[in-house]
């Protein structure tokens, strides 16, 4: 069992601070796996099996926590927190990692490089709080890696790309300045682009890149799961296998900052409520007749805008649904105490 010091596992003072005097007798735990009944954790003691003491998820994985050895008793805030609007049916947020330094965004150098995707996964890591970096894969089958390396970098000055042969574990090294000295990288992707392939070589892990798959009503899907796993230069790697539909929710700081540009037009137009249609003095409708503005991206920014704004609003609206409806059972809890009370007295 490898043991790692606070630091190893990427522990920094905004976590420190966030610990009282009554702390002292627990231990700091970063989260590695998420179970329904069960947290796997790594600390100075090493790993732990932890018993959660809230839902499962309230937790993510590469949070960090306080434990007596035997429960999670507190989670500590993170740093950065990737969450989406949960998959399906369900209203509600999910948590898909925390503490997360930079969120690689894997793409090919073929026909899976989709800008309005690229665009909606890079709202995710802006809103995070985390670094995005685009992973352009199969630069060993294109013709001209750089082409798509340009493309990416242009879609916003916060985006660092770089190209890789995810099979060459010497190419995939140049990734190690993201995951080194405890710093965390966490790899989103499509099915297919290299996940595995380049977690296998920054981790050293020689899992097959098809996995285990199962079969079950849905279709074929990898049974492995989310984890924080050692990277062979010292830092962490959080891969998301399985994750095929990423709806925003609570994102709307992170299209603020990859659509800047949008955002500053819309600033100045006459309205401020203007919804850049037939209103008078629409500055952002100026820029698109006058073609500084592409009418594809605005595009692309209504859709993405729209669908965080119905997303949070949607979940707004059932975490209020939900309290008043604890209120009720509250109150109606106390009732019958005080009756209880009242005809046992
Ligand atoms: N030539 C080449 N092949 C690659 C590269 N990256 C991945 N592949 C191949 O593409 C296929 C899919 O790679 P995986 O690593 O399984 O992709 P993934 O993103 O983990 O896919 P899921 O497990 O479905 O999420 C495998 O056959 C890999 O060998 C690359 O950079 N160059
Ligand atoms: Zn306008």
């Amino acid at each position: 069992m490898t043991t790692y010091t606070l630091t190893d596992l990427g522990w920094s003072d905004h976590f420190a601070r966030q610990l009282s005097e009554d702390d002292a007798a627990l231990t700091p735990a970063r989260i590695s796996e998420v179970h329904r009944s069960q947290l796997i954790a790594l600390s100075e003691a090493g790993d732990l099996r932890l018993i959660p003491t809230d839902s499962a998820g309230a937790y993510a994985v590469g949070d960090w926590v306080l434990t007596d050895g035997t429960s999670a008793l507190r989670r500590l805030d993170p740093v950065t927190d990737l969450h989406r609007r949960a998959a399906g049916h369900a209203v509600g947020a999910q948590r898909i990692a925390a503490n997360v330094d930079t969120v690689g965004l894997v793409t090919s150098c073929n026909a899976d490089f989709n800008v309005a995707r690229l665009e909606r996964y890079l709202a995710l890591a802006l809103a995070s709080n985390a670094l995005p970096l685009v992973i352009l894969t199969k630069a060993d089958l294109c013709d001209d890696p750089d082409s798509y390396k340009r493309k990416a970098e242009r879609m916003s000055p916060l985006v660092t790309a770089i190209t890789v042969n995810a099979k060459d574990p010497e190419d995939v090294k140049r990734l190690t300045p993201w995951c080194r000295n405890a710093q965390t990288l966490a790899l989103l992707g499509s099915s297919g682009v290299g996940k595995t392939t380049l977690r296998n070589a920054l981790t050293g892990e020689t899992e097959a890149t098809q996995g285990i798959r199962e079969d079950d009503a849905k279709g074929r899907h990898t049974t492995t799961h989310r984890a924080l796993r050692p990277t062979l230069a010292g830092g962490w790697l959080i891969d998301t296998p399985g994750m095929r539909e990423l709806q925003l929710s609570g994102t709307s700081g992170g299209l603020e900052e990859l659509f800047d540009d949008i955002e500053t037009l819309a600033a100045e137009c006459k309205f401020s409520n203007c919804a850049h249609d037939t209103e008078p003095g629409c500055a952002v409708k100026a820029a698109l007749e006058n073609g500084s503005l592409e009418q594809a991206r605005f595009d692309r920014w209504q859709k993405l805008r729209r669908e965080d704004q119905y997303n949070s609003e949607t979940i707004a609206a059932a975490r209020a649904r939900q309290k008043s409806f604890g209120r009720v059972v509250k109150e109606a809890m106390s009732t019958k105490s005080r009756y209880k009370r009242g005809y046992e007295d």
